[in-house]
């Protein structure tokens, strides 16, 4: 972890943030372990309030306050948005704290700083987990939408989320899902050339020109499997790929096939479509050369873009057609996808779950292993001792033999004990989601047809702004008017977001750093 600056956490912003001890809240049980802390469930004593308590973990003393949280902290603090987690307060314990079972916790340190969470009922990883759980098409469309929406939004005000992973995502029994995890992801609006680090996103979910610029042993691995899928990338569907640092050294040897629509052969053509621009190879499309000092400029328009250099009296000077780079979360909210039926399904009409994260499940599956280790342990010793003596005096094998007959012992096999996963029936609405509307058309809310009237778009109606100002401004999502009318969409009129576009008038008093100037009105961002 990095050392933090003295002074960069600056929690007195909001005079309230830090100042309240963790002891306004009962810890009640502990949900995620994480890389940077432990996240509890917890009751605000005063308000009954059930919230999440991530603490920061400062295992290390000596490299002080982590960067990852305060980077979290920073970004959470800016960002107001239903499909994002909200951070409420930042919470401090100053002598030895206790465990949910009030014992001493056994940390190092003497006190511990809390971020404070809204609380959700599950991540995606831990829902999914469940036994026999089974998404309909119609809630994946409605989780995909919720998430790029957050995506969107966070691209909008110049934040890379950069840890996007099951995990990650949490979802509460109201059907919202928001974007959590914020400790990897970075501001680009100060250093918009600068380069990024390419040491980020966990393996798994980490895109190919990260990984061509990476020299750690196992990721030419993970590598090799993005171009099994997706093919080997070339100069024609990745044009500038050979100029990557270490694409020589992991190109593949034999020419590599694109398969993604032989292996999701079984998804429909719509889902497809959309797959291929997200698993795109070519991240961004190929900047055409610069023309005697003029800069070239991406356009993108139903998702054909094009690399352009615009001439003085705005002639187009060069322009190249590209319809192969990775789509944005902002044109894959408008792919055919979310358009066609099954559409996406209003999050209200989805089942509740038991609270599911990816910690307790791991942890159920962990005992559940060791009761069937012990079974299995117990068995072999009840074999042992039913043994006649004559086994241990080296004769009489043929009857360990397992033959067509094998000594039963009078016994069944045991069956693996130990709790097996008996979660209850949805709580919700019985016979699993439905779509939203039944009958008759919310106002401009999901599922509407024609989504080019009545701003049936994602910000209205099943979103409710809760008070918030959207950061898209009056054209934004909410109600955006026709799709492709105007040009606007769902509020974003001109590629690339331009400093004084949709989101934020002119860019005036936005100040130079994230965390000062009039920002908040720029980007719909609130204190
Ligand atoms: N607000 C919340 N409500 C409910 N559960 C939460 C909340 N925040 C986090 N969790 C649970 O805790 C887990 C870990 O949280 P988080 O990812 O923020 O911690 P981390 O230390 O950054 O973890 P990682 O090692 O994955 O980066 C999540 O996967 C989720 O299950």
């Amino acid at each position: 972890m990095a050392i933090a600056a003295p002074g960069q956490l600056n929690i007195s912003e909001s005079p309230s943030w830090g100042s309240r001890s963790v002891d306004c809240f009962e810890k009640l049980e502990q949900i995620g372990e994480g890389t940077y802390g432990q996240v509890y469930m917890a009751r605000e004593i005063k308000t009954g309030e059930i919230v999440a308590l991530k603490k920061i973990r400062m295992d290390n003393e000596r490299e002080g306050f982590p960067i990852t949280a305060i980077r979290e902290i920073k970004i959470l603090k800016k960002l107001h948005h239903e499909n994002v987690i909200k951070l409420k307060e930042i919470v401090t314990s100053p002598g030895p704290e206790k465990d949910e079972q009030g014992r001493p916790d056994g940390n190092k340190y003497k006190g511990g700083i809390y971020m404070v969470f809204e609380y959700m009922d599950h991540d995606l990883t831990g829902l999914a987990d469940r036994p026999g759980m089974r998404f309909s098409v119609a809630q994946i469309k409605c989780y995909m939408r919720q998430l790029l929406t957050g995506l969107h939004y966070c691209h909008v005000n110049q934040v890379l989320h950069r840890d996007i992973k099951g995990s990650n995502l949490l979802i509460d029994n109201e059907g919202n899902l928001k974007l959590a995890d914020f400790g990897l992801a970075r501001s680009f609006s100060n250093d918009h050339n600068g380069n990024l680090t390419n040491r980020v996103i966990t393996l798994w979910y980490r895109p190919p020109e990260l990984l061509l610029g990476t020299t750690k042993y196992d990721e030419p691995e993970q590598l090799n499997k993005i171009f099994e899928l997706c093919g080997a990338p070339d100069e024609v569907n990745w044009p500038g790929v050979s100029k990557i640092p270490w694409y020589n050294n992991f190109k593949p040897s034999r020419p590599m096939k694109r398969r993604l629509r032989e292996v999701f052969r079984h998804f429909d053509r719509h889902a497809l479509e959309l797959l291929e621009r997200m698993l795109t190879l070519d991240p961004v499309p190929e900047p055409v050369s610069s023309h005697n000092g003029l800069q070239p400029r991406r356009l993108c328009t139903w998702g054909q873009c094009c690399s352009i250099v615009v001439g003085p009296v705005g002639k187009i000077v060069e322009a190249r057609a590209k319809t192969c780079e990775r789509i944005s979360a902002k044109d894959a909210l408008d792919a055919e996808y979310f358009w066609t039926d099954p559409l996406p399904c209003d999050p209200k009409s989805l089942p509740k779950y038991e609270s599911s994260h990816e910690f307790q499940t791991k942890k159920k599956r962990q005992q559940q292993r060791q009761h069937e280790e012990t079974a299995k342990r117990q068995k072999l010793q009840h074999q042992h001792a039913r043994l006649p003596p004559i086994q241990q005096s080296g004769q009489g094998h043929a009857q360990m033999r397992p033959g067509p007959n094998p000594p039963m012992h009078g016994s069944q096999p045991p069956v693996a004990a130990g709790p097996s996963h008996h979660y209850g029936k949805p709580r919700g609405p019985s016979g699993g989601p439905s779509r939203y509307p039944q009958g008759g058309n919310p106002p401009g809310g999901y599922n509407h047809p024609n989504r080019g009237q009545g701003g049936g778009a994602y910000g209205s109606g099943p979103y409710p702004p809760q008070g918030r100002a959207p950061p898209y401004g009056s054209t934004g999502m909410a109600g955006a008017g026709p799709r492709g009318s105007g040009g606007t969409g769902y509020g974003v009129g001109a590629p690339n977001y331009p400093q004084g576009g949709p989101y934020g008038g002119s860019g005036a008093g936005r100040g130079s750093s994230m965390m000062g100037g009039n920002r908040n009105q720029q980007y719909g961002w609130q204190q």
